[in-house]
């Protein structure tokens, strides 16, 4: 693992131990039953074709720090949803992305397309979390999981109807993550040990991926050429948070980087 993702999830083991003490586990999946029907992630994203957005809320982030200072979540959401995207993630986490699960319930309250919680998940407790949040699918990190529990976090992902968004960003993880039998992967540009991105890591990967998954390229995509260039090498969906947020109108730039202004 990188020194990043080392000290995020030291952090967010902390994180986790200091949420069972604010509520008991069973006291969280008490409260599972209530959350509101959960919406096809992978359904929305295929049904954008040729290519879906899962627009991302994120504040800020260990590689560019405070992204955006005006920062009103529910209103990005809404202006993302009504421009295109065919899902959105919201990062929760606090420590390292300023971000909130209270983020997370006040935007899925505000639209109608699937929400993922973007966040370094590492515990079926964080799980139960999202899901009594409203989320509808979460990230899990093959970097950060060993395979026992990869495949114990994807199963109960399942268990709760919600997808799991598996992420690979070392090719030696592939053959790991191909063993779950995902209906969707998404590969992670950025290097986390220089926070460089290179998109041509994703077209890469995409070669060793079967067809039938669908690919979601994650991170440093800031124009439509370099969406064009994704879609032309098999990439069905892109994830977007850095380069959307720092701009005004963030629901213009939806439209600028699908290509759909008129
Ligand atoms: O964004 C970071 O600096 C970062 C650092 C450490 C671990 C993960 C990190 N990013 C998470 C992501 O995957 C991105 O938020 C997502 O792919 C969107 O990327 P971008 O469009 O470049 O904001």
């Amino acid at each position: 693992m990188s020194k990043i993702l080392d000290r995020i999830v030291e952090q967010k083991l902390q994180d986790i131990a200091a949420a069972k003490r604010a509520v008991p586990h069973s006291q969280l999946q008490a409260l599972i039953p209530s959350a509101p029907p959960v919406r096809g992630f992978v359904e929305s994203l295929r049904s954008h074709h040729p290519m879906g957005l899962i627009a991302e809320v994120k504040r800020a982030s260990p590689s560019a720090g405070l992204i955006r200072e005006d920062f009103d979540p529910v209103e990005i959401a809404t202006e993302y949803a009504a421009n295109g995207a065919a899902c959105l993630s919201v990062l929760t986490d606090e420590h390292f992305f300023q971000g909130s699960l209270e983020y997370l319930v006040a935007v899925r309250k505000s639209v109608e397309i699937p929400v993922l919680r973007k966040d370094f998940i590492l515990d079926v407790y964080q799980i139960d979390e999202a899901r009594v949040a409203g989320a509808d699918a979460i990230l899990l990190i093959a970097e950060c999981l060993d395979d026992e529990t990869l495949s114990r976090l994807y199963e109960h992902t399942h268990s709760l109807g919600m997808q799991a968004l598996v992420e690979i960003y070392e090719p030696h993880n592939l053959e790991r993550v191909l063993a779950l039998s995902p209906p969707l992967i998404g590969v992670n540009n950025r290097n986390l040990q220089t926070f460089e991105t290179r998109l041509e890591h994703c077209t890469d990967l995409r070669k060793s991926i079967p067809e039938e998954i669908l690919v979601v390229g994650e991170s440093g995509i800031h124009s439509h050429d370099d969406v064009l260039m994704l879609q032309n090498s098999g990439v069905h969906a892109i994830l977007v948070g850095e380069s959307l947020m720092r701009q005004q109108h963030v629901g213009q730039a939806v439209r600028t980087l699908l290509g759909t202004e008129n």
